[in-house]
């Protein structure tokens, strides 16, 4: 999937329990277009962590398959609403983050990307056996590998091509150390000295050696962000996934303070960005009143939305709709459009299409 933007934010933090209130909120949204889906969202805000937590990163999310938030998760859901319009983002509130002589660490987290053709069937392979990007259905998990192996055969020479016309390779590990440490440095000028960590999903460096790092360091305070602006299970949801489970295991992890900012698309500094960009954009054409926007964002299995509750779709929308009043507020009114790519093989599939894939499986396994 070739994705040109992965920026934006209403953040949750908390730290050791403690919820702090930033002044800078972006306006107050009227409620987006799917309400219930949004609500979901706010299960993966944080929870506190204590010391006795022995639950690892504190994030919650519906991540199975049941159509119904389980009551759990519902209760769950109602302590956070008021958590999630928690922000911090003032210096002050930073500032608050430093006691005796705690070591602030940020861990980005994001996907990864082949550095050259040769690393693109592995990566591919990492991706393709994450539960999380291919969900078989229970009596058919012992194929997750085998049918990774396979996909990632089959989907590499297109994949390659890709690559190969972008310079042969991801550019999204440089892309993700400069931000690391354009936020160190903007850390830095608030008087927050933080280290900041890069762990990739499915390619070097990947999270679990961003972890192996954290610890070497000694970081007592973890604040963990996903670098897609929305949640989705597949992409923010399959890093916590994994971290929660590198946590439960690891008790110098489960005894270290964490938070976690499930989604930042709603975020002022993001909002307005994406306008900037849009606004000079438009000022390239002859006539830019008579522009449509056209907004392209991934697409994600129809099951993850509808019977999963990802929150992708619905804040994927709500986002559209702040760029577009914050353009409006500039004068710009120009009308615009949202479609979702499908563009890797697998990335729309649903139960008809599962069936194909493992009768095509069966069928290559002579099984
Ligand atoms: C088949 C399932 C996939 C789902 C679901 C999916 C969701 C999803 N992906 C991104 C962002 C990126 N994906 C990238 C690459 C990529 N993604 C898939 C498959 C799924 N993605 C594949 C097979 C690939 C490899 C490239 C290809 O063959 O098309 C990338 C690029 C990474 C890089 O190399 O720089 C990004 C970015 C989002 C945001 C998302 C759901 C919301
Ligand atoms: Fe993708």
């Amino acid at each position: 999937m070739w994705s040109s933007s992965q920026a934006s934010t209403r953040g949750v933090v908390e730290m050791g329990g403690r919820v702090e209130a930033g002044p800078s909120h972006f306006p107050k949204r009227p409620a987006p277009r799917n309400p219930a889906r949004v609500n979901l969202s706010r299960t993966h805000a944080v929870k506190p962590c204590s010391a006795g937590d022995r639950a690892g990163i504190s994030v919650k999310c519906n991540l199975g398959w049941s159509s119904q938030p389980s009551p759990d998760l519902k209760r769950h859901l109602r302590g956070f609403s008021s958590a999630s319009e928690a922000v911090l983002t003032s210096q002050s509130d930073l500032r608050k983050l430093f006691v005796g002589n705690e070591k602030i660490g940020v861990l980005l987290l994001n996907l990864g990307g082949p550095e050259t053709l040769d690393d693109v069937q592995p990566f591919l392979f990492n991706l393709f056996a994450d539960p999380d990007i291919i969900r078989l259905p229970r009596l058919f998990r012992f194929l997750q590998k085998p049918l990774a192996q396979f996909i990632s055969v089959v989907r590499a020479p297109k994949s390659k091509e890709g690559y190969a016309s972008i310079g042969g390779g991801s550019p999204l590990r440089q892309i993700t150390d400069a931000q690391a440490e354009a936020l160190k440095e903007a850390l830095c000028e608030k008087d927050v000295p933080a280290k900041v960590y890069v762990g990739m999903r499915y390619w070097h460096p990947f999270t679990e050696e961003a972890i192996q790092q954290i610890k070497r360091d000694g970081i007592t305070k973890l604040v963990v962000l996903p670098l897609y602006p929305q949640f989705s299970i597949s992409t923010s949801g399959s890093s916590l996934r994994l971290l929660e489970s590198i946590f439960r295991e690891d008790e110098y992890l489960v005894n270290m303070q964490h938070t976690v900012i499930p989604s930042w698309y709603q975020r002022e500094g993001y909002i307005k960005a994406m306008a900037t960009l849009i606004e000079n954009e438009l000022t390239k054409f002859p006539e830019p009143q008579k522009v449509m926007i056209f907004f392209s964002a991934h697409g994600v299995p129809l099951a993850y939305v509808e019977e999963a509750g990802d929150p992708y779709k619905a804040e994927m929308e709500e986002c559209i709709d702040l760029i577009m009043e914050e353009l409006e507020k500039r004068g710009i009114t120009n009308p615009c459009t949202l479609a979702y790519q499908v563009t890797a093989a697998l990335s729309n599939f649903n139960q008809p299409n599962m069936v194909f894939i493992l009768l095509l499986l069966i069928n290559l396994l002579n099984l």
